[in-house]
């Protein structure tokens, strides 16, 4: 059994990490941390895992982090960049959850974010963790940046088009819509109930961190600059990511949904679905799958993809677990294989 552990156990994405490596054949959480729950029962702050974990939290400073194969950061960015160092020179192996490591230029990286890189010979070294884009160099690495929650459902939308040259990089669009969730489990007066239900809203018109994200990616993944304009809106759901992104064909009348499915033929966790199918966060929901879409329509000369995932699974934990399965060696569905909950 390979060992794992998790610094940030008792946030969303934390413990979307415990229940997926619950039913993970070959890896065993055997460190998990809280500060403010340290000493608490696993099950006890988390009841699903009634039976299912025995661990406790521990405070991260004493907690034996050093003894595992994998440690997955699930904190705020600026924990990872702090604490990884140590860790990778004990030989064991990270992924972040966060954005410490996911941007290799730090200018920009440290402008979105406020604050000063304390490990840049990391960024340059840690590999972006999008499978269907940097499969072989994930299985190679010691630091894996997980990638944003918008960014994995924007990126996968639109890497075949930029593959096969089929769209103007120049103006692209893309609109993305998240459930509360994204926002994570810390209390905040905005993500009441009572201020989220029965509204909806766009938030960071002015510009939001993913978007560099999104465009270095695709630009160090494809050789193309993008002009790309991204919108996140919180919709009164607790999971899930719908990006709506809009881009102007360079040749009309290509058959975008065959480009699609070809890219994606041996992706196991990406689903082309024939254009007249309805893409719907809930068809992903509590799985490791993004649920893609093209079509041109009325023959106007713009690709629309709808692009879904659930921010927690594909967004963060499953696609973690997808990183630490390729990196560990291990088979890359292991411990990921659920179906969409349905309603
Ligand atoms: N929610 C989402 O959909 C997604 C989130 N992410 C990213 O993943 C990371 C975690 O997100 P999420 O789970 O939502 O966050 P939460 O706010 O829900 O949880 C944060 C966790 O980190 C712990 N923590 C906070 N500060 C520190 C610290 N300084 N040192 C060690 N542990 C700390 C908290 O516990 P305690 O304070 O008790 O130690 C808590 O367990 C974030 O960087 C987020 O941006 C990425 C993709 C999607
Ligand atoms: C709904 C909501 O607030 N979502 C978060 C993004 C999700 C996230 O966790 O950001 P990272 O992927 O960069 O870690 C936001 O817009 O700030």
């Amino acid at each position: 059994m390979t060992s794992i552990g998790i610094v940030g156990g008792t946030g969303y994405t934390g413990s979307e990490l415990l229940r997926l490596l619950a039913g993970h054949p070959q890896a065993q959480v055997r460190v998990i941390t809280s500060r403010a729950d340290a000493g608490q029962r696993v099950a006890d702050v988390l009841p699903m895992l009634r039976g299912r974990c025995e661990l406790a939290f521990e405070d991260p400073a004493q907690a034996p982090l050093g003894d595992c194969d994998l440690v997955f950061f699930a904190t705020p960015n600026g924990t990872a960049m702090e604490q990884a160092p140590a860790l990778l020179d004990s030989g064991v192996r990270v992924v972040d959850l966060a954005a410490d490591f996911r941007i290799k230029d730090l200018a920009v990286w440290e402008r979105w974010y406020g604050m000063r890189h304390a490990a840049p010979a990391l960024v340059e070294e840690a590999v972006y963790g999008l499978p269907e884009l940097n499969r072989e160099a994930i299985r190679g690495a010691r630091l894996v940046a997980n990638p944003g929650c918008y960014p994995t459902a924007i990126t996968l939308g639109l890497l075949p088009l930029l593959e096969a040259d089929l769209i103007e990089p120049s103006r692209i669009i893309a609109d993305g819509k998240s459930g509360v969730s994204g926002a994570g489990r810390k209390a905040s007066t905005g993500l009441l109930m009572a201020e989220v239900g029965e509204s909806f809203k766009a938030y960071s018109v002015a510009g939001h961190r993913h978007e560099p994200e999104i465009q270095e990616t695709l630009r160090l993944g494809t050789g193309q600059a993008l002009g790309l304009t991204f919108v996140p809106h919180l919709v009164p759901m607790v999971r899930g990511i719908e990006a709506t992104i809009y881009a102007t064909l360079k040749r009309p009348g290509v058959d975008l949904t065959s480009v699609f499915a070809q890219r994606y033929e041996s992706e196991p966790y990406v689903d082309v679905m024939p254009a007249a199918l309805p893409v719907e966060t809930r068809s992903v929901r509590g799985t490791n799958l993004c649920r893609l879409t093209v079509m041109e329509p009325q023959d106007k000369g713009v690709a629309v993809v709808q692009s879904v995932i659930d921010n927690l699974v594909k967004g963060a934990a499953g696609q973690a677990v997808q990183n630490m399965n390729l990196m560990l060696g291990l088979p890359e569905t292991a411990g990921l294989d659920g179906v969409a909950l349905a309603p």
